[in-house]
């Protein structure tokens, strides 16, 4: 064991909110050491976000010249998932090498260890043979890892999770997608654009459960219309794997489904487990770390991302990595706000989304208007024709003449979704949105249409 090394601030875990943070701390002044373990970058550049809006563009280039035929003349696609992999490989992740991340995290004064941290009392960290002394405090962004369900059979079976799905090279003949979440969502209209038999298995009675019920609709009428079979209601009993041949899952109503690969999508599990975080008084068996507003967990500790349970999204840990740094800097500045919260599921229709569900509004006990147009029944929607599936819905607090919700559906959904989220961070009044002017014929000009149905 060497001499304790004595620094300003640790950062565990150098996904998007611990590079952010560690950067954003010695970029500063502070001395700073970061550690990760695995890629710097995390989950979304090598694994989510990124490599996966990869395989989206690519499914939804398909799908755009499969509408030709009806709209401009003629078109034969033929799939081929090798551009995918290779863009996957050279462009997105380096081929999982992360050597321009650390460049970047060094180069902004950070230190970087490869190692696997471990905090061992207040200001006190581990990595490798070397201990920390961290006057300012700590850091925890060890973000999630998939979350796998105690399902009778799966454990020990070669079953993928979204690592596996993302770094394929080639396509399996057929996959079996546990999880109708925005991961097994995502995955399963990408994949069966490219010629896979993909079939979902969503415990609750609807895909993208979390979302508006319009949504859930409208996501399972596009993946049913990509060949996508749907099995809601249902959990996965028992799994058999059969080697070189396939996987077999048993359903709760008795019924088997088969496939080559199982890609296991049922959610995330934070890694707090093996951290240490007894050793300061937190609850190594906590579901996630609950913070303050400034991202404070305990004294002189903060924790920003998906460990934090607000919401596992590259913006959430990007936003909730600029409080922590305000706060070790004592910047002041706003803290944590998670009214005008947006997400966005990247199907074909995107689905966005901010703030509150028509449902959640109504549990708040707030005075809820709901409005609602079809894509369909805009300027825009009707010009675009084949392919303009999709909905705009605004869920208003009627007492105070405010929006506290949204959903944009449609193929600028994720685009539209940004107008919505404006009005409901900074409460801009109805009356204000009504006389607003909106251009013509975009589909943001929907939103104005939605409004004069509340
Ligand atoms: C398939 C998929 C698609 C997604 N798509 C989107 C999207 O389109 N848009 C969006 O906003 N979000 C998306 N996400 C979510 C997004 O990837 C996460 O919200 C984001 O990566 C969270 O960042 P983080 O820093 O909290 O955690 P992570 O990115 O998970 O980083 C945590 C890091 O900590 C390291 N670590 C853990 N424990 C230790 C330790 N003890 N010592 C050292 N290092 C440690 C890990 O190796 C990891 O690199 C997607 C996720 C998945 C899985
Ligand atoms: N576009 C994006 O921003 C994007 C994309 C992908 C992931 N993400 C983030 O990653 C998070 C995790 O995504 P996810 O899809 O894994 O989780 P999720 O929690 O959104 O969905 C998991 C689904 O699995 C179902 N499920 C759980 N156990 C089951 C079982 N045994 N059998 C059948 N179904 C079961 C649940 O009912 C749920 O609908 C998301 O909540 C999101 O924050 C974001």
């Amino acid at each position: 064991m060497g001499d304790v090394r004595n620094v300003d601030v640790v950062v565990i875990g150098l996904g998007v909110g611990g590079e952010e943070a560690a950067g954003r701390l010695a970029a500063a002044g502070l001395d700073v050491v970061g550690v990760e373990h695995n890629l710097v970058g995390g989950e979304c550049p090598y694994w989510g976000c990124i490599p996966t809006k990869m395989m989206v563009r690519a499914g939804a280039a398909l799908a755009e010249a499969r509408r030709i035929p009806g709209l401009a003349g003629a078109s034969t696609v033929q799939p081929d998932w090798a551009p995918v992999a290779r863009r996957i490989r050279d462009e997105a992740t380096d081929d999982w090498n992360d050597k321009v991340a650390v460049d970047r995290l060094t180069d902004k004064g950070a230190d970087f260890v490869r190692g696997t941290a471990t905090i061992t009392g207040p200001g006190r960290v581990r990595a490798g043979d070397q201990e920390y002394a961290a006057a300012r405090g700590l850091v925890i962004a060890t973000g999630t890892a998939a979350f796998i369900p105690p399902i009778d059979g799966l454990a020990g079976t070669p079953y993928w999770t979204n690592r596996e799905a993302v770094e394929a090279a080639t396509l399996p003949a057929s996959l079996i997608v546990l999880g109708g979440g925005a991961i097994g969502c995502e995955f399963a209209q990408a994949y069966a654009r490219f010629g896979v038999q993909v079939t979902i298995v969503e415990g609750s009675g609807r895909v993208l459960a979390m979302e508006e019920p319009e949504s859930s609709s409208v996501a399972a009428q596009v993946l049913t219309a990509d060949g996508v079979t749907l099995r809601t209601g249902v959990h996965a009993a028992r799994v058999s794997y059969t080697p070189g041949a396939a996987f077999a899952v048993e359903l709760t109503d008795g019924s088997t489904v088969t496939g080559e690969k199982l890609l296991v999508a049922t959610g995330r599990t934070a890694r707090l487990r093996d951290l240490g975080l007894e050793t300061v008084g937190l609850d190594p068996s906590a579901r996630f770390l609950t913070t303050d507003d400034r991202m404070r967990a305990a004294d002189g500790i903060w924790a920003v991302g998906d460990v934090t349970g607000n919401g596992a999204f590259t913006h959430m840990a990007m936003y909730e990595a600029d409080i922590a740094v305000r706060d070790i800097l004592g910047q002041g500045g706003p803290g944590a706000d998670y009214r005008a919260r947006p997400r966005v599921t990247f199907l074909d229709p995107e689905i966005g989304a901010v703030g509150l569900t028509e449902q959640q509004a109504r549990d708040a006990g707030i005075d809820v208007r709901v409005g609602q147009v079809p894509l369909s029944a805009t300027s825009r929607g009707f010009v675009h024709g084949p392919g303009n599936e999709g909905f705009i819905k605004v869920i208003a607090d009627a007492g105070r003449g405010v929006l506290v919700g949204a959903t944009t559906a449609g193929p600028s959904g994720g685009e539209m979704i940004g107008a919505l989220a404006v009005a409901v961070h900074a409460e801009v009044p109805l009356t204000t949105m009504l006389s607003q002017i909106w251009a013509y014929p975009t589909f943001h000009r929907g939103i104005g249409d939605v409004l004069k149905t509340l």
